[in-house]
């Protein structure tokens, strides 16, 4: 498949009187990160909300892997290859690590095998132990996914994504509330991530997403106020007034 895999074309949902998210177009490509970002208020969590379809838009189209997605409930958005992690933490702190991986990655394993036992759910026991691995997690498989530190939960969570092969990852705020060294340990893991999968990020940490993104789009009372590479959004003087607070 060619083309983005994930465009947005002239999306737009309002609430009462306020457009939230008005006429924004904006794409993904292939196996790189795209942020997002904006003064509070922007409309990027609302903008998240109606690709995973949380949020039905008003106008506008929505397309994963070219497919006209405009709509779709979350179960469809993800079944088409979308994988979001929020904020709030979406682990079962009452499982293991590895528990929570298992879950995860059950979608791989072919509908008749439903509901056979999970010790011969093979695709998934396999994906379990290799995300494990590559998020060196191997050691605390069986703790409890609530017993972790803040660090490996985020770690965690983001491997619990990735479990279940997703097209594109989308990432709101990966290193809220975060020290600095996981920060830094967070910031080394989603560029890793997006040699296998594409990630749309919303994230507040300005070195960060200078540091990180191939593309940043910079959102502004709703509308897109303008995009491009890290440097040349940076120097946009119409970006500097309206999120840096400088002319
Ligand atoms: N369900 C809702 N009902 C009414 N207004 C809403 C709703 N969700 C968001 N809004 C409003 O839409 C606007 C955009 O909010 P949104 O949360 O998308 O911004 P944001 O850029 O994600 O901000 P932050 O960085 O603070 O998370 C805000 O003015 C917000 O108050």
């Amino acid at each position: 498949m060619t083309g983005p895999v994930l465009e947005t074309r002239e999306l737009g949902i309002a609430f009462g009187g306020l457009k939230a998210v008005d006429k924004v177009s904006v794409s993904a490509e292939r196996n790189r990160i795209t942020t997002v970002i904006g003064p509070n208020g922007a409309g990027k969590s609302t903008l998240f909300n109606l690709i995973s379809g949380a949020l039905k838009p008003k106008s506008g189209q929505l397309l994963i892997d070219g497919v006209d997605m405009t709509g779709a409930s979350p179960s469809r958005t993800k079944a088409a290859g979308l994988s979001r992690s929020f904020q709030i933490t979406n682990l079962f702190f009452e499982l293991t690590v590895a528990e929570n991986l298992r879950m995860a990655a059950q979608v791989l394993e072919p509908k008749a095998r439903a509901f056979l036992p999970l010790a011969r759910s093979t695709r998934a026991l396999a994906k379990t132990d290799e995300m494990l691995e590559r998020f060196q997690l191997g050691h605390k498989r069986d703790e409890l996914a609530g017993n972790l530190s803040h660090g490996d939960q985020r770690r965690l969570e983001i491997a619990v994504c990735l479990a279940s092969e997703p097209k594109i990852l989308l990432l709101d705020e990966p290193t809220q509330g975060m020290s600095h060294a996981d920060t830094a340990d967070t910031a080394k893991l989603v560029r890793e991530l997006s040699r296998d999968v594409s990630v749309l990020l919303i994230e507040h940490d300005i070195g960060l997403v200078m540091d990180l993104s191939d593309h940043v789009v910079v959102m502004h009372q709703g509308r897109k106020l303008a995009e491009g590479p890290p440097a040349m959004v940076r120097a946009d003087p119409a970006v500097q007034a309206a999120y840096f607070g400088h002319h």
